[in-house]
């Protein structure tokens, strides 16, 4: 076979057995794309065709919570960024999977919401029903909550949670593992002590201050993803077909601008090699992910002009803002030591051998203990007037002084430096509010974590390269290239510092290992910040942002492409502003949202052709 690799060759259909047309196409069968497939499919009439780059992981590893931190290579497309100036020019890691059920399959399963500010936020740049109250019932739909099976963990660790914000038969399962690291209950007390009081129910729109997160696992304690959750169920549906190993290549469309095709090309065969033409009847559905849903709008005649013209490619609209609005929580690594720290603590493994062979036992024999915690359950997001009370204004105020252009993409139009302009206004709010979270502390008994920024200032970029538009794209995350983005990571160091002094953290006995103590005035932290900073946590996303089209918008609210008719976003590209949080669970109900609203508009068009 052209891979010379069976396993890869595994499709669940044989492209042999495609038919010419579906009702519905899914570009990408990651973690949205089999919500969306599922959903569609629910109607036995409704033909749905998924289109996926990857293959299966059918590695029970994969299912493990160990599985959370080690991220298998041949589940991510294998691009790095172009180093990047703010951090010293470094290239950055870019993480996007390649496998069926997408990040779900590989993540680190830190199941967040956002608080209700963030998607509030996406309303106010005229996306309605996409505030937290619109998403509300959808993150609700694609949850289960069970209740925790430890009650001596959950009371020892305090561990509280609001049953009515989460589904009761949705299809992600989430809970509380079995453990909690004596050390974390002494974060929580410091924080405190430093004005970050404990929420009781983050998943309630309040995750901001310092709160409890759970984890999408199983009561055994596996993976619930968008694979086993949403595909497996469905997957003997007649009306449901996943091609793997494909790679959409381009979406077609009529004279009138309908999109009625996608080409598609197997996985590993070079440019210019056989493709396949598959028509969609109702709507193509892209869920690429935020790297190659805009570069397959991109290849398609749907993106900026000028980069379009340079490859060759007939413009279809003229969409300045496909690719461009790249957002990421880039985490700066600052480490401390704790010289009395409790036992057991997270290293204690390492050092004890009884101890580290009653993990292995308790986690072998009972799927509890230390092993059944993926990458933690707690996280301090820290409102910008909690880090930095007396120095926050100065901020804000830099901020909005700025000439917007300076510090963007050069490749920026009017319309999207307009569109930036609304963006930094509600930044600008979000900075000034003690409701909503600027720097995610992640904790969970470590002395050392990633501050991670949540709301940056800087903008990135995802270019179709113009010689070679099959090529993996070129990927400028911008990281710190605006100033204000490294004042607010000074702020989150010194607030971490002053976490780290609090009365109760001092019985473990915090010592700075870096940036250092030495380092105290902005100038030196702000060279810290650039060689301790990276551009992504694995959420990026923004790239074909939900906005008006005449602020550089690429999807209106109800997700359809601008300019052509029949083909939706339905991914993490259609968020306008990264929100506050891990964006696993957000991303289920935007999928879920969106496939109600595509049900939606082909109820109301039934009988509506395509113009060929
Ligand atoms: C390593 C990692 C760790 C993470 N950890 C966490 C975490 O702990 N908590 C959390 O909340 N979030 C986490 N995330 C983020 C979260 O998982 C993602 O934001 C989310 O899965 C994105 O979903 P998506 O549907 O937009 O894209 P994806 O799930 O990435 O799906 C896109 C799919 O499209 C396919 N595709 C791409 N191009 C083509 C093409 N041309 N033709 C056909 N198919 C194509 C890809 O192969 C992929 O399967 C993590 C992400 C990663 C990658």
């Amino acid at each position: 076979n052209y891979l010379g690799n069976d396993e890869l060759m595994r499709r669940q259909i044989d492209p042999g057995a495609l038919k010419t047309a579906y009702d519905y196409i899914v570009v990408g069968g990651g973690q949205s794309g089999l919500v969306i497939a599922n959903r569609l499919s629910e109607d036995p009439t409704k033909s749905v065709l998924v289109v996926e780059y990857g293959t299966f992981d059918d590695n029970p590893g994969q299912l493990e919570p160990s599985s959370g931190t080690k991220y298998p290579a041949k589940d991510l497309f294998n691009v790095t960024s172009v180093p990047q100036p703010g951090i010293g020019n470094r290239t950055s890691t870019v993480y996007a999977a390649s496998v069926v059920g997408g990040g779900s399959t590989i993540n680190g399963m830190f199941f967040e919401r956002g608080s209700a500010e963030d998607y509030d936020n996406w309303e106010k740049l005229g996306n309605d029903g996409w505030g937290f109250t619109g998403l509300l019932p959808y993150f609700k739909k694609s949850t289960r909550f069970n209740t925790p099976i430890d009650p001596v963990v959950v009371a020892y660790g305090n561990i509280t949670w609001d049953p009515r914000v989460y589904g009761t038969d949705g299809p992600i399962q989430v809970t509380y593992p079995p453990w909690v690291w004596p050390g974390t209950k002494i974060q929580f007390k410091a924080f405190n002590e430093v004005g970050v009081p404990t929420q009781f129910e983050g998943a309630a729109g309040k995750s901001y201050n310092a709160f409890w997160v759970p984890t999408n696992v199983d009561p055994t304690g596996r993976r619930s993803y968008a694979r086993n959750q949403y595909f497996d169920p469905a997957k003997s549906r007649p009306n449901l077909s996943l091609l793997v190993n494909y790679r959409v290549n381009e979406v077609l469309f009529s004279r009138a601008k309908h999109a009625h095709s996608v080409r598609i090309q197997a996985r590993g065969t070079p440019n210019g090699a056989p493709t396949i033409t598959v028509s969609a009847n109702t709507e193509i559905v892209l869920c690429a992910g935020w790297l190659h849903t805009p570069h397959i709008l991109q290849r398609s005649g749907i993106g900026p002009k000028a980069l379009l013209t340079a490859a060759g490619i007939p413009i279809i609209s003229d969409l300045p803002g496909v690719g461009s609005n790249l957002q990421d929580h880039g985490p700066a690594f600052i480490q401390f030591t704790y010289k009395t720290d409790v036992f057991p603590n997270p290293t204690s493994a390492q050092t004890n051998a009884t101890f580290a062979a009653w993990v292995q036992q308790e986690w072998t024999q009972h799927r509890k203990g230390p092993l059944s915690v993926p990458t933690g359950n707690n996280a301090g997001t820290i409102p910008l007037t909690t880090m930095n009370p007396t120095g926050y204004q100065a901020i804000v105020a830099k901020a909005l002084a700025q000439t917007p252009a300076t510090y963007l993409p050069k490749t920026y139009t009017a319309e999207q430096l307009a569109g930036f302009v609304e963006q930094r206004k509600i930044l600008a709010a979000s900075y000034r509010s003690p409701t909503n979270g600027i720097f995610e502390i992640p904790f969970s008994g470590s002395a050392s974590t990633a501050l991670c920024l949540e709301k940056p200032m800087s903008r990135g970029t995802v270019t179709l390269q113009t010689s070679d538009r099959y090529a993996e794209p070129s990927i400028d995350f911008n990281t710190n290239i605006n100033p204000v983005d490294v004042d607010l990571t000074i702020s989150a160091a010194r607030f971490y510092r002053t976490w780290m002094a609090a009365p109760s953290m001092q019985q473990l006995g915090p010592a700075e290992l870096s940036p250092g103590t030495n380092l105290t005035t902005d100038a030196q932290l702000s060279t810290w910040v650039s060689s301790s900073m990276s551009s992504s946590t694995a959420h990026s996303c923004c790239t074909a942002a939900m906005m008006p089209q005449n602020l550089g918008g690429v999807v209106s609210p109800d997700l359809l492409v601008y300019g052509v008719t029949r083909l939706s976003v339905g991914d993490i590209s259609v968020i306008p502003l990264i929100p506050a949080t891990h964006t696993c669970s957000t991303v289920y109900a935007i999928a879920e949202k969106a496939a109600d609203l595509i049900k939606a508009r082909a109820e109301a068009s039934a009988g509506d052709t395509i113009q060929r």
